[in-house]
């Protein structure tokens, strides 16, 4: 029933809040490594989903599934970027100190943590900026900080709910490609919630279009696209032009 490339399991998982069903029916495997994007109308319950890998918001009925075993609460090895930075990061802790909130939290021992906190700000692009406060800094440089938090909980899986929403295009296609570099790097897998199907396509190996009312899985795209991506090359290649379409086409259909 589960493979050992299997990280995530959802297995007819349905969710209701406030008496209203909200997921309906999930099945879905997501492997090691793997990037899922997932779009769809507002309400169709892409943050929803997000929310129970996260362990915050608890099956109705079916399973949730990380490994084998049944996600009940948040975990360690499972880290969430939000949109909102702003709120996520410590406005009086500078870039270093938000790092090493992540690390205070594993209990990871003083001595060992300034190496890595370095690293992984320079991993970031953030290594000339460990002094500053997350005010000092522009948006995409908070989002990266946050990113770099996330990193130091040294999770196996991220889970991103529209993380570059209220960035710039340049800033916004930089930090995509930080993105797929982490997986390439690390391994890391991805789930990814964006109202971008274009940013959908660039990153994922499979994208999940949801159906509102209740939320159910529409349509699973397969991205057959070469790696490493790249933000011309990529985005002019026929199967993506021809993804773009077949993703239009279907969530204009799922709006109606
Ligand atoms: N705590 C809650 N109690 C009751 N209903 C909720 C709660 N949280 C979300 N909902 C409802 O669940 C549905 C799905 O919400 P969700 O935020 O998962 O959708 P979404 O696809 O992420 O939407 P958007 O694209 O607008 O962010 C919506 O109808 C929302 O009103």
């Amino acid at each position: 029933m589960f493979s050992e490339a299997d990280l995530i399991r959802f297995w007819q998982l349905n969710v209701e809040l406030q008496g209203r069903p909200i997921l309906h029916d999930i099945d879905l495997t997501i492997r090691k490594g793997e990037v899922v994007c997932v779009v769809g109308p507002s309400g169709s319950g892409k943050t929803t989903m997000l929310r129970t890998l996260g362990g915050f918001t608890p099956p109705s009925a079916g399973r949730i599934l990380f490994q084998g075993q049944d996600i009940r609460k948040p975990r360690q090895d499972i880290a969430i970027v939000f949109q909102d930075y702003g709120r996520a990061l410590l406005p009086w802790r500078n870039a270093a100190k938000n790092v090493e909130l992540a690390m205070e939290a594993m209990g990871k021992p003083k001595a060992e943590r300034a190496p890595e906190i370095m690293r992984l700000l320079t991993m970031m692009g953030l290594g000339a900026h460990a002094d500053k406060y997350p005010s000092q800094m522009s948006g995409g440089m908070q989002q990266r900080l946050q990113i770099a938090r996330c990193l130091a909980q040294q999770p196996s899986m991220i889970l991103m709910d529209e993380p570059f929403g209220a960035l710039d295009a340049m800033t916004r296609q930089t930090l995509q490609d930080e993105v797929l570099k982490l997986v390439r790097l690390m391994g890391t897998t991805v789930f990814f919630v964006t109202h971008d199907l274009e940013e959908a396509i660039y990153l994922a190996d499979r994208v999940i279009a949801l159906q509102p009312n209740p939320g159910r899985i529409g349509q699973i795209f397969d991205v057959d696209l070469p790696h490493p991506r790249d933000q011309i090359a990529t985005r002019e290649h026929p199967t993506f032009l021809k993804l773009r379409r077949q993703l239009f086409d279907y969530v204009k259909s799922a709006e109606q």
